[in-house]
């Protein structure tokens, strides 16, 4: 549905963009990661036809952003980073106004807006003023406001990006329910964690260079075989640390203090057995837990050099 081939973009000296490539099928969640800079918003821009890049080639949907703009505009709905101000509309009067703009009939605007403004959980907000509405609330509008035209793809630049908790889960909900639609959805954030929950697929950005792109249960696959149990006993460790290295689930056990730490390559019903296995040979287990593992890390190892 999307591809960039080589895509390069200057602004005077700096180079945001150095010749970036990627594909994203029809019906995925593409995660954009990347720190502040990193090119996510030029990309998006670019995608989204507002910038011209200074080579290489976007396609949405087999048409190349800059000789069909028109075309990939009926295509895509594009939420920036950045709102602007409506002093005097109302959610209802924002939502037809954009409808308006993609020369969608008033009659059907009228059937189409509610069942947005629903979509999006804000009927009971319908007369209120845009400016009137919170940050959350705003957000969720300017998402119903890139579907009028029921595009295909969704392009949304950092739309967790200052939401409290409670609004991220809001929003994540309405994106799964735009996935279920069958919709394309880009969607960044410097946070990995936020994305992983939500994309199927990830791809991390560093200075214009694609750095990592992979499947996000591909990653969690990994992280299951770099599982790292750290158990707390109150004697006989020496005699543990023997017991542990003779499990095949088992690698790699250290000492700190009264923890032994220990690499573990298994699902959670054999963690369960091993557990067993201490109590049964009458180890004193006071603690037995998960360490957390760093998804940042584990995927750009597993997805190293990607795109370079
Ligand atoms: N209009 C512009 N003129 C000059 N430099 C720009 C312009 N827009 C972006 N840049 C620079 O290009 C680089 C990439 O910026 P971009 O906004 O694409 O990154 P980003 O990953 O989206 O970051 P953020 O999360 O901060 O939006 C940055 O160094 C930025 O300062």
């Amino acid at each position: 549905m999307i591809k960039i081939d080589q895509l390069r973009k200057k602004y005077g000296k700096m180079e945001a963009l150095k010749g970036l490539s990627l594909e994203i099928g029809k019906g995925t969640v593409f995660g954009f990661v990347g720190p502040n800079g990193a090119g996510k918003s030029t990309t998006m821009s670019i995608l989204a036809t507002l910038l011209e890049p200074t080579s290489g080639s976007a396609y949405v949907g087999g048409y190349e952003v800059t000789r069909h703009p028109r075309e990939v505009r009926k295509l895509i709905g594009y939420m920036p980073d950045f709102f602007g101000v409506y002093d005097n509309l109302t959610a209802e009067e924002y939502l037809d106004f954009y409808g308006a703009n993609y020369d969608i009939p008033p009659q059907e605007r009228r059937q189409i807006i509610p069942q947005l403004l629903e979509l999006v959980n804000l009927s009971h907000k319908r007369d209120a003023y845009v400016d009137s509405l919170s940050r959350g609330m705003k957000q969720r509008l300017g998402l119903a406001r890139c579907l009028v035209h029921n595009p295909e793809v969704l392009i949304l630049d950092e739309p967790a990006s200052g939401l409290d908790p409670r609004a991220r889960i809001e929003l994540r909900e309405i994106l799964k329910e735009l996935r279920d639609m069958g919709k394309t959805i880009i969607i960044s954030s410097h946070i990995l964690p936020e994305l992983a929950e939500m994309c199927d697929v990830i791809g991390i950005i560093e200075e214009g260079n694609l750095i990592a792109f992979g499947r996000v249960d591909e990653i969690y696959a990994k992280m299951q075989e770099k599982r790292v149990l750290r158990i707390r006993l109150l004697d006989r460790l020496e005699e543990a640390v023997i017991q542990l290295k003779q499990q095949p689930s088992v690698s790699g056990v250290t000492r700190e203090g009264n923890w032994l730490v220990a690499g573990f390559a298994g699902d959670d019903v054999q963690q369960v057995e091993l557990l067993q296995t201490l109590t049964h040979a009458g180890f004193p287990v006071a603690a037995f837990n998960e360490a957390e593992g760093d998804l940042e890390e584990i995927f750009l190892e597993i997805t190293k050099g990607v795109g370079s």
